[in-house]
């Protein structure tokens, strides 16, 4: 099947790409051939596309994979595009095009998601597909991708890299500069791909979700003084309890220096110590 050009979508689409709706439209030819080979074979049966613009990405996933697309589009005029544009795709059944909200609608039954996801909801996008448990192939910020990738005791890890290390492992596999888009955007992206997998720990997901919210509030105090100055975050009803039952050379620590199995321990300690009820 013959790829189609970026260039020439976006101007059959007649659109500029508002930059303060999310619009920059990936037209770097090589970007778009390798995003669909990121994901693991098996999990293109059914590949989720959130933000299908001028449909670059959605004409790749059509080309190099073989399984069903769903892409989601709010903008009306954008969604009206493509299932004209790829009229023959849906008619035969390969593709979806659902206009509306994606951090609304109810999502289908996908197997995994290649997506240049919109930026300014990067953070609501990620927590809404993690916890599905399927690969995932997502454009974000440079930095967004970094910091979710990040390991403990380096600079960038934080409460993102807890949170989505729990769910997947998660590897920056590409950086892309901004003249891959139209328009531009102002900052660099990268690709993640997040490969979901059971944590190595047993936690109440709330609770440790709570507890790494709050002392990540108050990353440059010690563990000890950020357990006990965020309890209105964690729900944890009795900190000191939690802080003296605790090890105390992780107390002494900062919370960029704990590991997510460490957070998990800590968790738990404070659900056998004292009542917690995460908000
Ligand atoms: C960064 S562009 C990517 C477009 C296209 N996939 C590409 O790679 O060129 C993001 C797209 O997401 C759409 N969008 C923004 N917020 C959205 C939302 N909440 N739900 C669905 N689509 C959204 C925008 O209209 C835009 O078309």
């Amino acid at each position: 099947m013959t790829r189609r050009d970026p260039d020439a979508l976006r101007r059959r689409a007649g659109v500029r790409g508002d930059p303060g709706r999310d619009q920059h439209f990936l037209v770097d030819d090589r970007v778009l051939n390798r995003l669909p080979g990121y994901l693991p074979t098996d999990a293109a049966d059914h590949v989720l596309e959130i933000g299908g613009g001028t449909g670059g990405l959605t004409d790749r996933l059509l080309t190099d994979t073989d399984g069903h697309v769903t892409v989601i589009e709010r903008d009306p005029d954008l969604a009206g595009f493509l299932r004209e544009e790829f009229a023959a795709a849906i008619e035969t059944g390969r593709l979806e095009v659902i206009e509306g909200d994606a951090l609304e609608c109810d999502l289908p039954g996908f197997t995994g998601s290649v997506s240049n996801l919109p930026y300014g909801a990067s953070s609501e996008f990620c927590f809404r597909l993690l916890p599905r448990g399927v690969p995932l192939v997502l454009m974000l910020q440079r930095e967004f991708a970094e910091r979710m990738a990040a390991d403990p005791g380096t600079d960038d890890y934080g409460r993102l890299s807890v949170t989505a290390g729990h769910y997947a492992d998660v590897e920056v596999v590409e950086t892309v500069p901004p003249a891959a888009f139209d328009p531009e955007p102002a900052v660099q992206s990268a690709v993640v791909r997040c490969l979901p997998r059971a944590p190595s720990y047993e936690v109440d997901e709330a609770v440790f979700m709570a507890l790494v919210r709050g002392v990540f509030t108050q990353r440059r105090k010690t563990m000890r003084n950020a357990v006990r100055n965020t309890v209105h975050i964690s729900g944890i009803a009795d900190a000191d309890a939690v802080v003296d039952a605790a090890d105390e050379e992780l107390m002494g620590r900062r919370a960029g220096d704990v590991r997510p199995a460490e957070f998990a321990e800590l968790a738990r300690l404070a659900t056998e110590t004292t009542e917690v009820t995460p908000p």
